[in-house]
């Protein structure tokens, strides 16, 4: 919706004029809706990973957030090296069960794997040829695309060739090495006005903790059979390597119970999250395995819309809830004491009732 709007704003109220309607006929409290900033994507990610770990309530260490749409991507963490006074623009506070949090979050419009896909071919089409050999499709691959359909994106409209065909043929090699250096080309790495930065010029500091990534993160890295992050790295890019290299009609044959676009994809697509990670966000072999590829957190999905909830409903209180200054057995032990004390007292305050005992004199 973001992109959508950039492009097309008209398009995009449309949606939303349409979502409202059919909303406000519901039975649901429709309160409104609007596009959520890439700031808030990345920060209620945060909150459902953290809330549905109980980190929050119990003030434990927190879990960094990776978030990979098809438009946008989203990370966000706690790191000791950063109280927001470097880039204001990607820190955001929250107050959660009495602890101060200064949450680093950034999200990357045309990094999700769908658009980059988009810049990936941009990059390989930019003299407008007839047909490409891509490195990032199985070798076998082999498909008529339309240029006016590849550029129609913001995130690539600018860098259309002006004299293409309509259409070009798009084939598969199957070579994740090569696949690496094209991916590379979408990440800019030669600015930083930062003391550092991931990329794009944009600021990052230290990576801190694990990570927990989810969204096309784990679609992608589970079809890989590659979610293990105790594996090395090396031998990570190995077996991805050994997948981009497997003819399309044998990838065909062992998975006919999945989509053809997202088969195509899985090399392409798991080699821009390796390079994301690496090279993008700077995990080295060793903080690789800080990574979890992850789909659900007891029961529920991770992503941003249940933090979202949370954040709206209140649910989440900024100070902790008061706790009992004695657990419940010592207020027992204290209350039984208290009572005997009070007998006690009691019996001693009927003294003067008390019955005398005469003292006979003793008889010698
Ligand atoms: N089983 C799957 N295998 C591969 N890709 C998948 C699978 N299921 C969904 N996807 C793709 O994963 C991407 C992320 O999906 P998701 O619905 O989380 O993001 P989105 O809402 O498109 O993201 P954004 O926030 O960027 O708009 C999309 O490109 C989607 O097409």
């Amino acid at each position: 919706m973001r992109l959508l709007n950039i492009e097309n704003s008209g398009a995009s109220d449309r949606v939303f004029q349409a979502v409202s309607e059919s909303l406000q006929k519901s039975p649901f409290s429709f309160q409104g809706a609007r596009i959520l900033s890439g700031q808030e994507e990345g920060a209620f990610g945060w909150v459902t990973v953290n809330y549905l770990d109980d980190r929050l309530k119990q003030g434990l260490e927190t879990t960094g957030a990776l978030d990979l749409g098809g438009a946008s991507t989203q990370i966000s963490f706690i790191s000791d090296s950063f109280d927001g006074s470097e880039s204001p623009a990607n820190s955001v506070a929250f107050r959660l069960y009495g602890n101060d949090y200064n949450l680093y979050t950034h999200s990357f419009l045309c990094y999700g794997k769908d658009q980059v896909l988009r810049m990936a071919l941009a990059h390989q089409t930019q003299s407008g040829p007839e047909s490409i050999l891509d490195p990032c499709f199985h070798n076998g691959y082999s498909k008529i695309k339309n240029y006016t359909e590849l550029y129609n994106s913001p995130c690539v409209s600018d860098r259309k060739p002006t004299s293409a065909n309509q259409v070009f043929t798009h084939t598969g090699k199957g070579n994740f090495y090569q696949c690496q250096e094209v991916v590379k080309s979408v990440f800019d790495v030669s600015k930083c006005k930062y003391s550092q930065c991931s990329f794009n010029g944009i600021f990052q500091p230290i990576l801190q903790g694990p990570f927990g990534a989810f969204s096309a993160y784990y679609f992608v890295m589970n079809f890989l059979n590659l979610t293990d992050t105790s594996v090395p790295l090396q031998s990570v890019k190995e077996a991805l390597a050994r997948h981009c290299a497997t003819p399309w009609d044998t990838i065909k044959k062992q998975h006919p119970e999945i989509k053809e676009k997202y088969l195509s994809e899985y090399c392409f697509s798991g080699t821009y999250i390796l390079t994301l990670l690496t090279e993008g966000y700077n995990f080295t072999a060793e903080s690789y395995s800080s990574i979890k590829f992850i789909k659900k957190i007891k029961g529920s999905d991770a992503g941003w819309t249940l933090g979202y909830m949370l954040n709206l409903t209140n649910m989440i209180p900024a100070e902790a809830p008061d706790t009992p200054l004695l657990p419940h057995a010592g207020y027992v032990s204290v209350v039984t004491i208290i009572a005997l004390v009070l007998f006690a007292l009691f019996i001693l305050s009927l003294r003067p009732l008390w019955p005398r005992c005469s003292q006979k004199p003793e008889i010698v």
